[in-house]
């Protein structure tokens, strides 16, 4: 590059790409249920880009390249797949006639077809979003086969936006991939570097020939610690940046690191040729001086806004930290820390929120502003001090604002002593659950939600807006448990959910029934794909004031002589999908969360239920990305569902739920948790689970999912056989469940009817090999 362009002094890494209203959703669902056409789709998704070009210039993003290019039909994980023709041999050739890889052979990888699965889901640093994982091997063809962020750079451009592409840097897309199917073992995905380089360099070409003045290369993987050595990691990043900067023709690169600090491989970044790179200083530290010194000549992007949680920026701390990097003489613009996909659009749409905690809030818009507040900093100080000294204010406000901190919660979580996280030794609990529970070997079950038809959200729907009574509500409700009963004692199996009609979702049904949190009407956020959650806000003490799930349960029970599972959300994951305080220990307020459930808890037994299901599937997604923080946070996450489940008599048999990751790094605190069921998601991987589970010595009951509930294929009887004569290869049969990956709701009745049949049949196979 002969004359490096400025980079804008305001700045977002991303911006949510759903829609205000879930657009996308919408259209692709749509195009998947082919109610509207390729050309729909696209119009659609043009018209989503644009909105969110207007708003952020609207709200201060107007430099060239300030406004992020990080639309994604799905996933930006598998846009770079699709861009460099990572394509899995199983699928076979996906390109269309012009050699690409059109938005069929997109949503082919990503949804699998009805012989091959989907590429894996998994989850993307830590967060509550997911992405799927190209399979490399030393088979794979890398080339260039689709132009679709050229093609939005040029229609971002046409509407007089210059925006600055983003593209999954290749060291962090390498390091997230696995092997192949066909590769030998030991295969590094890494080890094609050199392969793919050439095709990253070649869409730089396109985007600079198109006018991109800059590019957005996301390494997120360089701050998490990964099983590939440092060295080859620092090897990879220099060699991958030395040749994508001395391509001929290219935008100016800026490198992201979102999600923590980059220390060791800041070096390795500073001593190449790309023009900016963007640092968190937000969950990371301002890098030491003899770091800055080696950034000279470089853009620093200080990420000092959160991107990743809704609370008002300090804007005081983060303009100290701005202070120090000018002080140190380097050149600083602002930026988020992470891309704002995390979060939703806008604090003020949320208008059933008091104005006192929304004063509290900063959503994916206040953020810009936020940004925009701080680069005026930079500039003169005058113009943005009543902004941060505003910001400062609120912040103590919230402090000592009513429902922060309850006396009695703070007493009740002081008595707590290590009796209250400890149950009998599980060989008194077994016995006393089997003589309580009678099961048969490889007892069949499901993970609890059962389909959640358009009839039911209706209902839920019209019962908010008063359109049908309370008392209505609960008749339908009823109505569906009753069915969903029944339609599980005519398949077979041996312990019954209730289906969790009344649910909206598994945090969100808790968060509107303790004290202590508030929930959005509009606060969208993308989880994978077209699947968004809106999370739930913890902002203050937690309790539990009257009993939550008992009458369902209670009334599900009545239906049946099978045991009935009661149905309960961990403390994790409660804090894991919402957006917690930041203003104590995470361990302090999950341990309020955990005492809330353990009166649950106690609640359900007293009703008669043997069985109670405490569901943690993001027991690993909050698990820290450095090594060196992972133990405490496995201390007090596995403390906090002992917490809960403690109380329990022996008699009571606990479960509990995990999906959405790879369990090898934490089944030592799943062991932890002492459940005395765990089911896990395992059909994906095709039961790679289970090796660790052997390895481990796992003693307790366990359910390795076979039926990948994320795609609408329906496995065959053949299939689940194969999968659980795995699986009884490697864990002791006496131990082991049956059941689908994870919970229903995002299916159709149609094909769980189907695949459940299936499921119950091919248990039924296999128990009768059993000696
Ligand atoms: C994401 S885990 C889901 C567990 C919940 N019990 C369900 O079945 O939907
Ligand atoms: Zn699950």
């Amino acid at each position: 590059m002969s004359n490096t362009p400025v980079f804008p002094s305001a700045s977002l890494l991303g911006y949510p790409r759903i829609g205000r209203r879930r657009e996308l959703k919408k259209a692709i669902e749509a195009f998947w249920a082919g109610k509207i056409d390729e050309a729909a789709l696209d119009t659609a998704a043009k018209e989503i880009q644009l909105v969110a070009a207007r708003r952020l210039s609207d709200l201060g993003l107007n430099e060239a390249a300030a406004i992020p290019g990080t639309f994604s039909y799905y996933d930006q994980v598998l846009d770079a797949t699709t861009h460099i023709g990572a394509v899995p041999a199983r699928f076979g050739d996906l390109r269309n006639a012009a050699g690409e890889l059109d938005i069929n052979a997109y949503f082919t990888l990503a949804r699998g077809t009805g012989e091959q699965q989907p590429l894996e889901m998994t989850k993307w640093f830590d967060t509550n979003y997911h992405y799927l994982v190209p399979e490399i091997g030393p088979e794979t063809n890398f080339s260039l086969t689709s132009n679709r962020i050229v093609e939005q750079f040029e229609f971002a451009k046409s509407n007089g936006f210059i925006t600055r592409p983003y593209l999954l840097g290749p060291v962090t897309y390498l390091l997230l991939s696995k092997a192949s199917d066909g590769a030998p073992a030991g295969f590094s995905p890494l080890s094609r570097l050199e392969d793919v380089l050439p095709v990253y360099a070649e869409l730089l070409a396109l985007l600079a020939a198109a006018g991109a003045s800059w590019v957005q290369l996301d390494e997120p993987a360089l701050v998490a610690d990964q099983d590939v050595p440092l060295t080859e990691i620092q090897a990879a990043v220099a060699r991958s940046y030395e040749v994508l900067t001395s391509a001929a023709e290219r935008p100016a690169i800026l490198v992201s690191t979102p999600f923590g600090a980059l220390s060791e491989l800041l070096p390795t970044l500073a001593a190449s040729n790309i023009e900016a790179l963007h640092i968190d200083a937000f969950k990371g530290a301002v890098p030491s001086a003899q770091e800055l010194a080696l950034l000279a000549g470089k853009t620093v992007v200080a990420g000092v806004v959160d991107g990743h949680n809704i609370w008002r920026n300090d804007l005081a701390v983060s303009a100290a930290k701005l202070d120090a990097l000018k002080a140190a003489g380097v050149a600083v613009t602002v930026s988020t820390s992470t891309s704002t996909q995390h979060v939703p659009h806008d604090v003020d749409e949320e208008t059933t929120l008091s104005t006192e905690l929304r004063s509290w809030l900063a959503f994916a818009d206040q953020k810009v502003a936020e940004v925009v507040t701080l680069s005026a900093h930079l500039v003169d100080p005058a113009s943005s001090a009543a902004a941060i000294a505003e910001a400062s204010a609120v912040i103590a406000s919230r402090a000592t604002a009513a429902g922060v901190q309850r006396p009695e919660v703070r007493a009740r979580l002081a008595a707590l002593t290590p009796a209250s996280f400890n149950r009998s030794a599980f060989a008194v609990r077994e016995a006393a659950q089997d003589t309580a529970l009678n099961l048969p070997p490889l007892p069949t079950t499901t993970i609890g939600s059962f389909p959640q038809t358009s009839e039911i959200r209706s209902a839920r729907a019209r019962a908010n807006k008063g359109v049908i009574t309370n008392g209505d509500y609960e008749q339908l409700m009823k109505d569906e448990i009753k069915r969903v009963v029944n339609l599980q004692e005519e398949l077979g199996f041996d312990v019954l959910v209730h289906g969790e009609p009344e649910r909206n979702d598994m945090v969100q049904y808790f968060a509107e029934n303790l004290e202590g949190f508030d929930v959005t009407v509009h606060g969208w956020v993308q989880s994978y794909g077209s699947r968004c959650t809106r999370p739930s806000i913890l902002w203050g003490d937690v309790t539990r004031e009257k009993a939550i799930t008992v009458d369902w349960a209670e009334y599900a029970q009545s239906l049946t002589n099978k045991p009935m599972k009661g149905m309960l959300t961990g403390p994790v994951t409660i804090l894991a999908w919402s957006f917690v305080r930041d203003d104590q220990p995470l361990g302090d307020t999950a341990n309020q969360v955990g005492l809330a459930l353990r009166d649950e808890i106690a609640d359900l037994e007293a009703a008669g239920i043997k069985i109670i299901q405490v569901d943690e599937p993001a027991l690993r997604e909050l698990l820290p990305l450095r090594r060196t923080d992972q133990a405490a946070y496995l201390d007090w996450s596995v403390n906090s569902f002992r917490l809960a489940t403690a109380g329990a008599v022996d008699g009571t048999q606990i479960h509990t739920h995990l999906c959405y990751s790879e369990f090898g790094v934490i089944i030592d605190a799943i062991d932890g948790l002492d459940a005395d069921v765990t089911s896990i998601e395992a059909a994906r991987s095709r039961m790679d689970v289970v090796n660790d589970l052997e390895a481990h010595g796992f003693g307790r009951g366990v359910g390795p999912g076979v039926y990948d509930i994320h795609s609408p294929r329906v496995p065959g009887q053949a299939e689940v056989t194969e999968l659980l004569g795995t699986a009884v290869k490697h864990v002791p049969a006496r131990q082991l469940w049956v059941n689908p990956d994870c919970g229903l709701k995002t299916r159709g009745y149609a094909e769980t009817e189907e695949s459940l049949r299936n499921l119950v049949q091919a248990t039924r196979e296999v128990r009768a090999q059993l000696v």
